[in-house]
């Protein structure tokens, strides 16, 4: 499948642009209403996707929404205020798709577009990739859920920090506090290791590594024992899947599992 912007390759990888050549780079409207309408479809069961590839077309992965939109705007708040509502549309499909995710971050992540980075299970940066929030910057606070994910990755103080001193964050920096998973041998490697990243992760048990994600993002704001009671139900429910039985009888028969069919 592929529409003028989202792609699904061969191998089920669902890839979608979140920003393209034009305008520094800044997140394209188009991109991320296909995006969303591909991720709704997943959820329905009516594209068979097994990972998604979030990519920047241009220089940088995204630098954020639009600034020139915004000041030509006739009333900026609610122009503003439906943009980010709009864009969280999108991301709250992304944290519930029952998908790997995965984001080449090449060059900056700015803004909105750290945001959407931020939410990857997987960030591949390469040797100049940066992260910088941006909306302090422009007299902004975060939106995209910058201001939910950075202190649970980061915690409460560095987040804190690195938001208020809209600190340029380096691909070293960025991978020692956990905001990138890898970083390529080369800028040029970017795009393929994410892309790689996503095949490998595509073949792997897509259910479960959703369920690690909503496991880890739930428990910092649940006690001890809510999160015994979530991972217990989680695992049972796994248990069943196409997936979780497949895994299961292919240790016992001593063989790679073959997650792809049994999820289909
Ligand atoms: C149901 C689904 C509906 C679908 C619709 C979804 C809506 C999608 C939109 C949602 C938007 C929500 C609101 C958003 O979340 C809010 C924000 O993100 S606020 C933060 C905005 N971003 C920034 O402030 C970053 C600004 N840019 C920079 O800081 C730097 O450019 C950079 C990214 C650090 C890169 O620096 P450099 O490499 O030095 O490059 P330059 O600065 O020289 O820029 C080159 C060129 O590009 C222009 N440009 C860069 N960023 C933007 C931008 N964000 N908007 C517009 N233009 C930008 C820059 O002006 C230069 O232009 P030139 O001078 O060459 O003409």
């Amino acid at each position: 499948m592929s529409d003028d912007l989202t792609t699904l390759h061969d191998d089920g990888v669902l890839e979608i642009p979140v920003s393209l050549e034009t305008g520094g780079n800044a997140l394209d409207r188009g991109a991320i209403l296909a995006g969303t309408d591909a991720l709704h479809r997943v959820m329905r069961g009516n594209l068979k996707a097994r990972a998604v590839l979030l990519t920047g077309k241009g220089k940088n992965f995204c630098a954020g929404g639009n600034v020139s939109d915004f000041a030509s705007a006739d009333d900026r708040r609610e122009f503003l205020r439906g943009l980010a509502h709009d864009l969280n549309t999108f991301l709250s499909a992304l944290y519930a798709t029952q998908l790997p995710t995965v984001a080449a971050v090449n060059g900056w992540a700015a803004g909105a577009g750290m945001s959407i980075a931020l939410h990857a299970d997987f960030a591949v940066g390469g040797q100049t990739t940066r992260l910088r929030p941006a909306y302090p910057g422009i007299g902004l606070s975060p939106d995209g859920g910058m201001s939910w994910l950075l202190p649970r990755i980061v915690g409460l103080g560095r987040a804190r920090t690195i938001l208020m001193r809209d600190e340029a964050l380096d691909a070293e920096t960025a991978l020692d506090l956990g905001l990138l998973s890898e970083i390529a041998e080369d800028d040029s490697l970017v795009s393929s290791r994410a892309r790689e990243l996503a095949a490998e992760l595509s073949n792997g048990p897509t259910g479960a590594y959703a369920a690690i994600r909503h496991l880890l993002m739930t428990s910092s704001s649940n006690t001890l024992a809510e999160q015994l009671t979530a991972e217990a139900e989680s695992i049972a429910d796994l248990a069943v899947t196409g997936e979780g039985v497949e895994g299961v009888d292919a240790f016992l028969a001593k063989r790679i599992p073959d997650f792809p069919s049994a999820r289909s």
